[in-house]
């Protein structure tokens, strides 16, 4: 059975919950590295006020005992505080007139899910599809992501994000080392390397959100120490390159993903974007450059993978944009809600962890045991492999 997981919960309910199937025994879980990445997604210049009120942290409440993985589910919840303000607005049927009526979600916002879902689930309060399609959800995402990133870190396998573009601020260029990248990043309120591109971010991003508006960007991830050959050329569902933009585009508001230098290759000869092999004894077969990202035939080629997702503006505006109520069919034009005028620092945690979750299922499929231990021997056993190739 491959490695698969599933997540429950609404943004004001009483708690977000993950099943993760698949995970080998014996790994050992670092809680306070799981909850510092709940914190990570937390930051981030551009949130709303729900941020203030949230600490994310995840209890694990089935499949661990002792710090260690058992082989069996690994169930996980993390709570919302914000649930003690909603409980009467979740839990009470509204009554004509009554506080939670005036609550019932009526008027669709141009770019969330409220009127596809609406009218998909004919659902007359819009409240039953934002509560689910709000990236609360990422949370749950973000906890399961770090129990891969710790199975992928117990075989030196590393993940670090970074901010590539905020509106009209492009941070400038640079391929750090994995373990700069994380440090230097971890220090800025943007997720960017350089101290003069946070300033030109955050004042950016404060002026936005004084227009009333708000603003996306792109978001880097890199993943260093991954073998050559996860993933396969040999069906189209194997191929790993397609599963991480099916999970980069699944992150609510992205709208894209490139594989290393990506849409840039559409402008560029063949002589410009291929990547050279070499070969040394020490090193085995490796790469001249990595432009395309670490990937060739849906495998991983050993480089690094590097994969870039485009986030759109956040749906809900301070600006009134143009929509119709779902009751009266008439236009309407302000829907002030509490909202983030930007996530992008936030979505780029959440695009590492879902990246590394697709890794790590990738890993298991080509080096799968039911222990650590096991899939220890069978990856030292094709490593031997590739030597001897
Ligand atoms: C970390 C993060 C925070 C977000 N915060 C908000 C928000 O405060 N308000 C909002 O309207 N949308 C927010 N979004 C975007 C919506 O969740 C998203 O646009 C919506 O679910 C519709 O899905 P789609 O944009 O993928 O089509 C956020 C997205 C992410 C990744
Ligand atoms: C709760 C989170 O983000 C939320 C995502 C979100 C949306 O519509 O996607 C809308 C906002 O929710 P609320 O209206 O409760 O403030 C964000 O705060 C989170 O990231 O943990």
């Amino acid at each position: 059975m491959s490695l698969r997981y599933l997540t429950a919960g609404e943004t004001h309910g009483p708690q977000l919950t993950a099943i993760i199937e698949g995970l080998p025994s014996n790994l050992t879980i670092d809680f306070e590295e799981l909850n510092f990445q709940l914190h990570r997604r937390q930051k981030g210049h551009g949130r709303g006020r729900r941020m203030q009120i949230e600490k994310d942290t995840a209890n694990i409440v089935g499949g661990v005992r002792h710090g260690r993985t058992t082989g069996a589910p690994v169930a996980l919840i993390v709570a919302n505080n914000d649930w003690k303000h909603w409980t009467s607005v979740m839990n009470i049927e509204p009554i004509e007139g009554s506080d939670e009526e005036k609550r019932r979600v009526h008027r669709p916002r141009p770019g969330h899910a409220d009127l596809n879902g609406g009218l998909k689930y004919d659902l007359k309060d819009l409240r039953n599809v934002l509560e689910r399609s709000s990236a609360r959800e990422t949370a749950a995402r973000v906890a399961v992501g770090a129990i891969a990133r710790q199975l992928l870190a117990e075989f030196g396998i590393k993940v670090a994000g970074q901010v590539i573009r905020i509106g009209e601020i492009e941070a400038p260029a640079n391929q750090l080392p994995v373990d700069e990248l994380i440090r230097l990043t971890e220090e800025s309120s943007v997720r960017v390397v350089d101290k003069e591109t946070e300033q030109k971010m955050t004042d950016y991003i404060d002026q936005i959100k004084a227009e009333g508006d708000s603003i996306g960007g792109i978001v880097e991830c890199v993943i260093e120490g991954v073998p050559i050959g996860l993933g396969s050329h040999v069906q189209w569902d194997r191929k790993l390159d397609g599963r991480i933009a099916q999970a980069v585009v699944s992150i609510n508001a992205f709208k894209g993903c490139e594989i290393g230098i990506g849409f840039e290759a559409a402008k560029l000869r063949g002589s410009q974007v291929h990547d050279e092999i070499m070969y040394d004894a020490e090193r085995g077969y490796h790469r001249a450059t990595n432009r395309l990202g670490g990937f060739e035939g849906g495998m991983t080629n050993g480089e690094q993978i590097v994969v870039r997702g485009v986030m759109k503006p956040i749906p809900t505006l301070y600006k009134p944009l143009r929509s119709v109520d779902i009751d009266t069919k008439e236009p309407f034009t302000a829907q002030v809600e509490r909202s983030d005028s930007c996530a992008v620092p936030a979505a780029s945690v959440v695009m590492e962890h879902v990246v590394a979750w697709e890794v790590a299922k990738a890993f298991l499929e080509k080096f799968g045991g039911d222990s650590i231990e096991e899939i220890r021997a069978n990856l030292n056993n094709y490593l031997e492999q590739l030597g001897r190739y």
